[in-house]
């Protein structure tokens, strides 16, 4: 199938020469092509350019492209969620209502609610529960223009439901359109059964669960919430360098709360990304920008929490590579809204609307180490592509927490098409 969109009123390519996630000033060079158009074959993209570039070198398949017509809407990569805890059981709009009557997240917690809750109500579901839901959200996912979500499991910690969550993980990333990018999370926080002797669980994650995990191929990252009274900065380095023994690449949830040193702990220990780091020390920032750890900011889960924002600003500035995202989950951030946190990463954290682009493809697309083959609308990449009902890219901040989603293209395929999923189109029409 060949696909041509044509006569876009802003192409925003976002193509670049370097190999890596981008730092400072190129995290505004968005690489805009005004009448753009974009060539496609089967799952891959073969040219961008201006309508008439693109039909004077491909006039062949050009003669044989079925044609999208872009005019006056904004066309740009699919976008790409880095941190999200897909899979869960049920929800916790109760401690919603405790956190707004001034309970805070770790009160919760502590008296066996937040991820203890979820826990609980994850271990009780089912397989087919859990992946019928999940596929649900995936679909919201998709009609907001998110083409990859990273997931985490992390509400089992036991065996048995790391491993249905990651199993759950692995059949919708074979089923549903969207890419699904797994990590594995038991690290999560201390279970119940082990409160009195963390290390004993932290053994049982290093010598059972991350090899297991290696073992079958579940996962390709290794998470650890390393925070006063979860994991602390020695058992999280522990349980990140196990996983990097087997091949798991290390990511950690940093300074979300208290000040831990883990945005130092990311940048020793190589770790693709850190994520939260809400109160990120301006030490652990500058080793960050040494190491090119890519900062996963999550300005939704401040919001929702009623906390400050990380300082996107400063470490974009001090040569962070950063990325945003939903860190769609249960208890701090219950969205797949990213185009709501981007606005929320423009308003809280002091970063342009360009750099905001950037941040949900290109460098997201790193921080799981995708960047190779998504993020940017460039030759030989995955045909993932988002057409906006937008006339410049600006006006998708500008009007914001709305949905402006036009058509979605899936590795070559259209899946939305005027906002609706062609799932349900399909399911109307049968
Ligand atoms: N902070 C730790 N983990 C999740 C929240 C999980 C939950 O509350 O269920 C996060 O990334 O925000």
């Amino acid at each position: 199938m060949i696909l041509l969109i044509e006569n876009a009123n802003q192409l925003i390519t976002l193509q670049g020469t370097m190999k890596k996630a981008r730092t400072k000033e190129e995290m505004s060079n968005l690489q805009i092509i005004d009448n753009g158009s974009v060539l496609i074959s089967g799952d891959l993209i073969i040219a961008t350019g201006t309508k008439a570039s693109l039909r004077a070198h491909y006039p062949d398949l050009v003669s044989q492209a079925n044609i999208i017509d872009a005019s006056g809407k904004v066309v740009m990569p699919g976008l790409v969620d880095a941190h999200t805890h897909l899979v869960f059981g049920g929800t916790r709009e109760n401690e919603f209502q405790m956190r707004l009557n001034g309970a805070t997240y770790m009160d919760i917690m502590n008296a066996g609610g937040g991820i203890h809750a979820t826990t609980k109500k994850t271990r009780e579901a089912s397989f087919e529960h859990l992946y019928e839901k999940t596929y649900e959200h995936l679909n919201d996912f998709l009609k907001h223009g998110i083409t990859t979500v990273e997931s985490k499991s992390g509400y089992g910690l036991d065996w048995s439901t790391e491993e249905k969550q990651l199993q759950v993980a692995k059949k919708l990333q074979e089923n549903h359109e969207v890419d699904v990018v797994s990590t594995f999370m038991g690290a999560h926080a201390v279970p119940a059964e082990y409160k009195n002797n963390p290390d004993a669980f932290v053994d049982i994650i290093i010598n059972e669960m991350i090899p297991k995990v290696a073992e079958g191929n579940l996962a390709e990252f290794n998470d650890v919430f390393c925070e006063k009274g979860v994991f602390t900065p020695e058992q999280s380095r522990k349980i990140l360098l196990a996983g990097k023994e087997h091949g798991l690449i290390p990511k950690i949830h940093a300074d979300e709360i208290e000040p831990y040193e883990g945005a130092e702990l990311a940048a020793e220990v190589g770790a693709i990304s850190a994520e939260h780091l809400l109160v990120a020390s301006d030490k652990g920032i500058r080793d960050m920008a040494e190491a090119g750890t890519v900062a996963v900011l999550l300005p939704g889960t401040a919001f929702f929490l009623k906390a400050d924002s990380a300082r996107g600003r400063l470490m974009i500035d001090e040569g962070v590579p950063v990325a945003i995202s939903t860190d769609f989950n249960p208890g701090s951030s219950p969205t797949i809204s990213l185009p709501f946190i981007m606005n929320l990463a423009c308003m809280n954290m002091g970063m342009t609307m360009e750099e905001v682009l950037t941040a949900t493809t290109i460098n997201a697309a790193y921080a799981i180490n995708r960047g190779h083959e998504i993020g940017s609308l460039e030759e030989g990449k995955k045909a993932d592509v988002l057409i906006l009902d937008v006339a410049n890219y600006q006006q998708l901040q500008y009007f914001y927490g709305m949905n402006h989603t036009h058509t979605v293209i899936k590795n070559g395929r259209v899946v939305v098409e005027n906002g609706v999923l062609c799932s349900e189109l399909q399911n109307v029409t049968d």
